[in-house]
């Protein structure tokens, strides 16, 4: 990227730059040998010509451009597993997928919920089954949970999969409209097989909801079975290649051995054996839940790459009345949209890969009959899942109105970097609902901390402010990372105190619970910002980096934990012992962090190391050819390829000739 000619701001700042970009593009993927083996494999794959696009997709019919994804996808499919077999190298798909697609592709729910459904919750035999084929794309697949009427209360699913002891099969059932499946990727016209997660009726008992393994299409003819109604839900805000689907069946029968059982299991008698905890069959959900968390660290680096190198391109109006236009990134105001973008993306990034040691520490415990930190893993991956996916939303949001019009523009792909940013939000768990789930832990713990018992590490701090809450405020990292444990005690205790104060009332506890709701939502919330803080600060003082280096990191991490302090006063003033005088020493620290970080903006953006054929925008490229590319892509318009459109003759002229009469 380095002989590319470069806007002359950009030479500027990256000239300036206080510390050595490529010891952070290292430090981010997890040392030199890392960066060499991911820009191998980019280079590869963004130097596939049938995987580059002559029409920018915005203008393709729905169909051309859900063909077009598949394609691409199919190709991008040959090319991974080529080089996968020559390099034995495995590689992050989703970054690539956002250069090939632009949005998302059609396979997405095949590689991030089939696959890993069928290692989660498929028996030794069953992975044997299908495990190979899932992965070698004989067969192609779906995780198909939501229905119609249900998304959130998965007890309330209506898909009933009933079992039928004479054949050995399961009879798959949506008798009303409700029960229909709706959303799942690749379900319109891509899929063959899905994991559908259904209730199971034994013997007109049921026995909650579990998961099936289903093909619904001909392997040949891709007609999709007798007995399956299968079809494509419509354009969405975004998601708009990840070809989302419904799906009913009537008296549709599949083998008994294709519930997956590595859980729960139903003997060839129709006997129901229960699993070691009914909640294992939610697992895919809690790891993809710890996946969306480092999305979300993707998601923001787009975006603040994308805006940042504009706001150095850009000049706009004047600080001083007699010197020329500024870069708009010298703004105060700018930076303060901005630079938490690039903060909050390496806090999600530390964050994610703590929650991911904790995943996997869990499921080892687990495969040893261990199920005791289960509950703080759910609660954990919930509340972060939330925060961070509203966060990773508002920072995009944030960084494309930072891009005045041009962030309008469909090719500053911030629009589009938005549409899947803020799908986050809602799948995988709506977010209020998770961070309820999170409440539910919280509570628990309060209760115990208020018996004296030991508490899991992650709400340990909730007995330390039990024993103490009058802690004196302390204007450091660590007096704030504290300060946000005491605003999350506080919440914590609110909430449950106006429970019991609904329940002192008369009210029973469910309907206190919902009373309480807003609070305890918030409690939640407050438990998910301190232990972004508190895991973000603490990674990064124990990260081993150059003296130039590690001033910047710890730089973008004060600012994080500055930022949120300030947005959330309110709440510092009510919980903790925070005096206004400390409030205005943040406000000038904050100040001085945008300062510090300033000259480092651009070698920050550039350290995520996001080629242009990932970014797809004009104005976010390396080279900051902004004006340049906005025009070049206009010209690609349709309606720029004639001088007159057919439509004047049609319908223009006539209004005017109209007109004279
Ligand atoms: C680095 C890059 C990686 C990129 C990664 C990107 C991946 C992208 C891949 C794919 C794209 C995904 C596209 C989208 C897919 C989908 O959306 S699939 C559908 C997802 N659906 C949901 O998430 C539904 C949300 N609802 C629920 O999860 C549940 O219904 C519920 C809200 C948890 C409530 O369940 P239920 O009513 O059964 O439970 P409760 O009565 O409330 O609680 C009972 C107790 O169970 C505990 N519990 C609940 N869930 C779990 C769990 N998963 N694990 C462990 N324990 C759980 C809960 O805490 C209660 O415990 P308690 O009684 O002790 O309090
Ligand atoms: C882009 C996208 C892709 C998706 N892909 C898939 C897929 O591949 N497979 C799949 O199975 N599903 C998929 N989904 C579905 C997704 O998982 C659900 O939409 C999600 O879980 C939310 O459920 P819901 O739509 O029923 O929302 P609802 O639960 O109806 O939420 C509506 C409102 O009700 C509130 N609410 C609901 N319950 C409660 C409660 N208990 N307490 C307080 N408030 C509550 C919510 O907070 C929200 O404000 C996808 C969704 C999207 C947007």
């Amino acid at each position: 990227m380095a002989n590319v000619k470069c806007n002359p701001d950009l030479v500027r700042e990256r000239a300036k730059c206080s510390f050595d970009v490529n010891e952070l593009i290292h430090l981010i993927d997890g040392g030199e040998n890392a960066t060499k083996e991911k820009r191998h494999f980019e280079e590869t794959i963004f130097s596939v010509k049938e995987l580059q696009d002559a029409v920018p997709e915005e203008y393709l019919s729905h169909k051309d451009r859900y063909e077009n994804a598949v394609r691409k996808a199919t190709i991008l499919r040959d090319v991974c597993r080529e080089y996968m077999k020559k390099y034995n190298y495995k590689p992050n798909r989703f970054r690539v997928g956002h250069g090939v697609f632009k949005d998302v592709s059609p396979f997405l729910l095949h590689d991030g919920m089939f696959v890993a459904t069928i290692i989660g919750q498929g028996t030794p035999e069953q992975q044997a089954e299908w495990l190979p084929k899932a992965e070698n794309m004989q067969i192609i697949g779906t995780y198909a949970q939501t229905e119609l009427g249900h998304g959130s209360f998965i007890r309330g699913l209506e898909t009933r999969a009933t079992y039928d002891p004479k054949t050995e099969e399961f009879i798959l059932n949506n008798a009303t409209l409700s029960s229909f499946k709706w959303w799942p990727g690749g379900l319109g016209s891509t899929v063959n097989h899905c994991i559908v997660v259904a209730q199971l009726f034994i013997n007109g008992k049921s026995y909650g909801i579990q998961p099936f393994i289903v093909q619904i299409r001909d392997l040949n003819t891709h007609k999709p079975l007798p007995g399956v109604k299968v079809g494509e839900i419509g354009p969405k805000m975004g998601f708009q290649t990840a070809n989302n689907g419904f799906l009913g069946f009537e008296n549709f029968r599949i083998p008994r051995m294709n519930m997956l059982m590595k859980n729960a299991q139903v003997l060839k008698d129709g006997t129901f054996v229960k699993g070691m905890n009914e909640k294992l069959t939610y697992g895919t959900m809690v790891m993809v839940r710890v996946g969306i968390v480092g999305d979300c660290s993707l998601n923001t680096s787009l975006a603040a790459t994308i805006a940042v190198r504009y706001s150095a391109v850009r000049h706009q109006s004047k600080i001083k009345a007699k010197e020329p236009e500024v870069q708009i990134l010298d703004y105060v105001t700018q930076q303060h949209k901005l630079f938490i973008a690039i903060a909050s993306s390496h806090v999600f990034r530390n964050v994610y890969s703590w929650l991911s040691k904790s995943y996997l520490n869990v499921m080892k415990d687990l495969a040893q009959g261990k199920q005791d930190h289960l509950p703080e893993l759910h609660a954990t991956a919930c509340c972060l899942k939330a925060v961070c996916s509203r966060d990773a939303g508002s920072v995009v949001e944030e960084c494309r109105l930072a891009c005045g019009g041009h962030g309008y523009m469909t090719s500053s792909n911030l629009p589009l970097v938005y549409g899947f940013t803020i799908a986050t939000v809602t799948y995988e768990g709506e977010q209020t609902v998770l961070l309820l789930q999170t409440a539910r832990y919280l509570v628990k713990a309060w209760l115990a901390a208020l018996q004296g018992k030991v508490l899991a590490p992650s709400v340990s701090y909730l007995s330390d402010w039990l024993k103490n809450d009058n802690v004196r405020w302390q204007n450091t990292p660590e007096g704030i990372v504290k300060g946000f444990q005491h605003v999350a005690a506080g919440k914590v205790k609110a909430a449950y105190d106006t429970i019991q104060k609904y329940i002192k009332l008369g009210k029973d506890y469910e309907d206190a619970w919902n009373l309480a709701s807003v609070q305890l939502m918030k409690a939640s919330e407050a438990h998910s910002r301190s232990i972004l803080c508190e895991v973000s600060w603490g990674e990064v003082i124990r990260t081993s980096a150059s003296p130039n280096l590690l001033q910047v990191l710890k730089q973008l991490a004060q600012l994080y934990l500055v930022y949120w302090t300030l947005e959330t006063s309110g709440d510092f003033l009510v919980y903790s012992n925070i005096s206004k005088d400390d409030i205005a020493i943040l406000r000038e620290k904050y100040e001085e962090l945008l300062a510090a970080i300033r000259p480092n903006a651009v070698g920050l953006v550039d350290a995520f190391d996001l080629r242009d054929e990932i970014l797809h925008s004009t104005l976010g490229s390396y080279d900051g050819r902004v004006y340049e590319r906005l025009m070049e892509e206009a010209l690609k318009s349709p309606l720029n390829q004639e001088s007159v459109n057919a439509s004047f003759h049609k319908y223009l002229k006539p209004l005017m000739e109209k007109a004279k009469l």
